[in-house]
């Protein structure tokens, strides 16, 4: 189903029209790209913006009208002079209409006068998404509580003629409301740690395709809340933006970083015999995270099997908490790291690792402050934190000596399944 996206070009590459075209295709519907500004921006600053003439705009969008089936339209970043043009040209369609008025940065995209139009000749009619700051600005009335959000809603439907409402609660408590047909829906939500730049271009291009898949108004903010938060989560990297591709990319990464560790685990296995004394008491167990950091590892461990060694269960997401936790922290230091492996402590793996040339670090779970202990579950955290600080430079090998109940555990990091691989087998061949 093809959705019609009326946006700006942000050169940063974490709002507009950009995530816009990832989220409509990341949801399978076909974006139809219409370009009505271009915007020269990074993450920091907006530093001006180019309109694209009215006619451009009108051409744009009637080479695509009439030969695509357009479900729904997305109406994003716009200049007073394109509001007419875009409300002729897309008359009788469904339009989510982002009122893209200032950026998170300050810079103020539409004047008062642009507002004005916005309000008269395009806001009614449409599926109207505007965040608090916008919200106050169309209704000229003040939110500071949920009930405040419900009321402007409201106003933006009863009195100024949209279709629905949805006021986002991301400046507020992260709570968003809609009033359609009479009603008020609403969709709470929690704060998610990463980048927000273009949350909102997201959110109503989102809105949009489930729009356009059919779903009834209710169900679409609901999932587009949802898809956005991931969008959230997993975002990071270069754009310091959302993600719209993070759940094709989290699947991506998911099949790989399982597929590798399950080759890797079966390199391991053939070294059985070699590998079999140095296996934990409590089992080894082998994780690798993916760019997202999330973690794999063995289910149920690898343990001792007569003379051999074997994996008890299949490799998992969260398969391991120890491992994963030890892995997460160390790559808060060292994001390159993807890998780690814990082995049963010896004198010599620990002198052959440094002969090796691999760098060895330890902590000491009697220094562990007292605080750490009782939480119990910030131990693997601070172990690998005063390990690292111990050394000053990027530790290969963490190993502990145990306190009352807890064995002596070596940990091998890698930057990969097969560094690890391969390490091992350096280690137990040449401690024969
Ligand atoms: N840190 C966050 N954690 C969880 N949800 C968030 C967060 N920030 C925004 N949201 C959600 O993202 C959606 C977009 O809302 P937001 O108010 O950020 O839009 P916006 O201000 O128009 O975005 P932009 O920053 O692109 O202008 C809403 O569903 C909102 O609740
Ligand atoms: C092009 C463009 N559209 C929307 C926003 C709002 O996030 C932005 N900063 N840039």
């Amino acid at each position: 189903m093809a959705v019609l996206i009326i946006a700006g070009l942000d050169t940063g590459g974490g709002a507009g029209l950009k995530a816009d075209i990832e989220t409509v295709s990341a949801l399978g519907e076909h974006p139809l790209p219409v370009v009505s500004a271009i915007t020269y921006q990074n993450p920091d600053e907006v530093r001006g913006v180019f309109p694209v003439p009215p006619n451009t705009i009108r051409e744009q969008i009637r080479a695509v009208k009439g030969v695509f089936e357009i479900r729904a339209v997305k109406i994003g970043l716009l200049h007073g002079g394109a509001v007419k043009v875009i409300a002729e040209e897309t008359k009788g369609l469904i339009r989510v209409l982002d009122p893209v008025i200032a950026s998170s940065s300050g810079f103020r995209f539409l004047s008062p006068e642009d507002v004005e139009i916005l309000k008269r000749e395009l806001l009614p009619g449409s599926i109207v998404t505007p965040n608090v700051p916008e919200a106050e600005v169309l209704t000229g009335l003040k939110i500071n509580s949920i009930e405040d959000i419900k009321r402007v809603a409201r106003v933006l439907v009863e009195e100024l003629g949209a279709e629905a409402a949805i006021v986002k609660g991301g400046h507020l408590n992260f709570t968003d409301v809609l009033y359609w047909n009479g009603e008020v829906f609403k969709f709470s939500g929690e704060r998610v740690e990463g980048f927000t730049h273009g949350t909102g271009c997201v959110f109503s291009s989102a809105l949009a395709a489930f729009i356009a898949k059919g779903l009834e108004l209710p169900k679409a903010v609901e999932r587009a809340k949802r898809f956005v938060e991931g969008a959230i989560r997993f975002s990071g990297g270069e754009g310091e933006a959302v993600n719209p591709l993070w759940e094709l990319q989290r699947d991506t990464q998911r099949w790989m970083a399982k597929e590798d560790l399950e080759k890797a685990v079966g390199e391991l296995v053939k070294l059985g015999e070699l590998l079999n004394p140095h296996v934990a008491e409590v089992g080894t167990n082998f994780a690798l995270a993916t760019d997202f950091g999330e973690v794999f590892a063995v289910k149920g461990r690898i343990v001792r099997y007569g003379k051999t060694i074997k994996p008890v269960g299949p490799v998992e997401l969260n398969a391991s908490d120890h491992l994963r936790r030890a892995l997460l922290k160390m790559r808060e230091f060292y994001p390159e790291v993807r890998a780690v492996i814990n082995l049963r402590y010896s004198e010599k793996l620990i002198k052959r690792a440094e002969k090796l040339g691999l760098k060895v670090s330890f902590y000491d779970r009697r220094e562990e402050p007292e605080e750490v202990k009782r939480a119990e579950r910030g131990t693997m955290e601070w172990g690998i934190e005063s390990a690292v600080k111990r050394l000053g430079e990027k530790p290969n090998v963490i190993y502990h000596l145990g306190d009352w109940g807890k064995e002596p555990m070596i940990l091998v990091f890698g930057r990969n399944a097969e560094e690890i691989v391969e390490r091992i087998r350096n280690l137990i061949f040449a401690s024969q």
